[in-house]
């Protein structure tokens, strides 16, 4: 399974080609327009989100309500687009644009550095494409493969673990909870005290026109053991794990159970002991490793953090030069979110739902849905007799 997208922020759509999926795959459109509205949400998102009513346009490899087994094509609307098409056009008038082209880079942006490597005068053409917008495409191509996980009983969950200072208090909630409670907080965070908390700390920083970071955490229930695969690293799922969660816009960081706290413990207080029962077969008493022992899982959920650094636009100046008059300026206002984070833990959720979907589809080859929801079954029932 892959997929390739393509679209500017500011341009007329997004498009996403999926390709590899089984064929009779029910596509709901819904729960995928739901996954784009879910992403849209959250508390300290800009005014962009207020233009923008996502949902996909179905274009191709889908009849009846379910997939042919041809690529599928969706689009997503840029609404904004009404507004900037005289400068996105692709043959609008040069001097339309020039009115509108941006000198100026801002630190922690793509700006200057793609400026340079693909010899841009005119860093909106860099802007463009390196906005984080991008991701509504991604999340559609993860909305789809959590159609294909639904099948075989696997379920994807998020949630905000700390925005800037304020860290949420670790609980140990059941699986439905977290979602219930992730889905009613403006924040995605589980821990009501903390919300409030990180609520204000979002007006103080959109107040003193700065931004805020954070770190989200997403858990996959129902896994069976064995994704990924040790023998080579390109196959070892949690390493292409980190590479989906790190190529989020803005995230520098992940990790994996306990995470970079292994670092400071002893063996004897990181590794999973073994267990067996008839009912369960092989199981771990703890999951400090988060799901996975050389680049597959274990059958336990799957628990990894990405750190999100705060967001690069801000009101407040911040040094940088002009690369036409090579002058010092301060400060570049553009319309920004203040904080992203409980956004990007959705973004998070379904770019892991993608990578565990392909891993599933490469243990579990199939042309139909069928055909992988009675392999993963079988080997599920070969796996307790093991
Ligand atoms: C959901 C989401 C929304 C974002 N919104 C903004 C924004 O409004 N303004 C901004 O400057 N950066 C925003 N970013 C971050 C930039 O896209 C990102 O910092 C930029 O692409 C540079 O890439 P890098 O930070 O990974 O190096 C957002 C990121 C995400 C995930
Ligand atoms: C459009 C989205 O996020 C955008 C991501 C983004 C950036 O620089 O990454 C900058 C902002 O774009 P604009 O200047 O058009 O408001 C955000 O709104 C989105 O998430 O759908």
């Amino acid at each position: 399974m892959r997929y390739l997208t393509a679209g500017e922020s500011h341009g007329p759509q997004l498009t996403v080609i999926i390709e590899g999926l089984p064929s009779q795959l029910p596509f709901a459109k819904e729960k995928i327009d739901w996954q784009l509205q879910r992403r849209q949400k959250g508390y300290g998102r800009g005014r962009r989100m207020q233009i923008e009513s996502d949902q996909v346009q179905i274009l191709s490899g889908v009849r009846f309500g379910k997939t042919t087994g041809a690529p599928v094509t969706l689009v997503i609307e840029n609404k904004d687009w009404t507004h900037w098409r005289k400068i996105m056009d692709p043959y609008s008038a040069w001097e339309e644009a020039e009115k509108r082209r941006i000198s100026r880079p801002r630190p922690g942006h793509a700006d200057l550095n793609g400026a340079i490597k693909y010899g841009h005068r005119d860093m909106r053409d860099v802007l463009e494409r390196s906005s984080a917008r991008e991701t509504a495409a991604r999340v559609a191509a993860g909305a789809v493969a959590r159609l294909i996980l639904e099948q075989c009983g696997i379920q994807v969950a998020g949630h905000v673990v700390r925005i800037g200072q304020v860290e949420a208090k670790r609980v140990e909630l059941p699986f439905a909870e977290i979602i219930e409670r992730s889905e009613a907080s403006p924040v995605r965070c589980l821990d009501p005290e903390a919300e409030v908390r990180m609520m204000e700390l979002i007006d103080q920083a959109k107040k003193e026109g700065d931004s805020l970071g954070g770190i989200v955490e997403v858990i996959v229930e129902g896994v069976p053991i064995g994704l990924g695969s040790h023998v080579h690293w390109d196959r070892k799922l949690d390493a292409r794990i980190a590479q989906a969660i790190v190529s989020i816009n803005a995230f520098k960081g992940v990790e994996f159970g306990i995470g970079f706290e292994a670092a400071e413990r002893k063996g004897s207080e990181v590794h999973d002991e073994i267990m067996w029962s008839e009912e369960r077969g092989f199981y771990r008493a703890t999951n400090r490793l988060g799901g996975f022992e050389g680049g597959m899982t274990t059958g336990e959920p799957i628990v990894v953090r990405g750190v999100m650094k705060p967001i690069p636009t801000l009101y407040k100046p911040l040094k940088s030069v002009d690369i036409d008059t090579k002058e010092p300026f301060e400060a570049s206002i553009e319309r920004s979110d203040s904080c992203a984070v409980p956004a990007a833990s959705v973004v998070a959720e379904n770019v892991v739902a993608w990578e565990i979907a392909r891993a599933l589809m490469e243990k579990f080859p199939a042309d139909t849905v069928d055909e992988l929801v009675e392999q993963v079954a079988k080997y599920r029932e070969r796996t307790l007799r093991f």
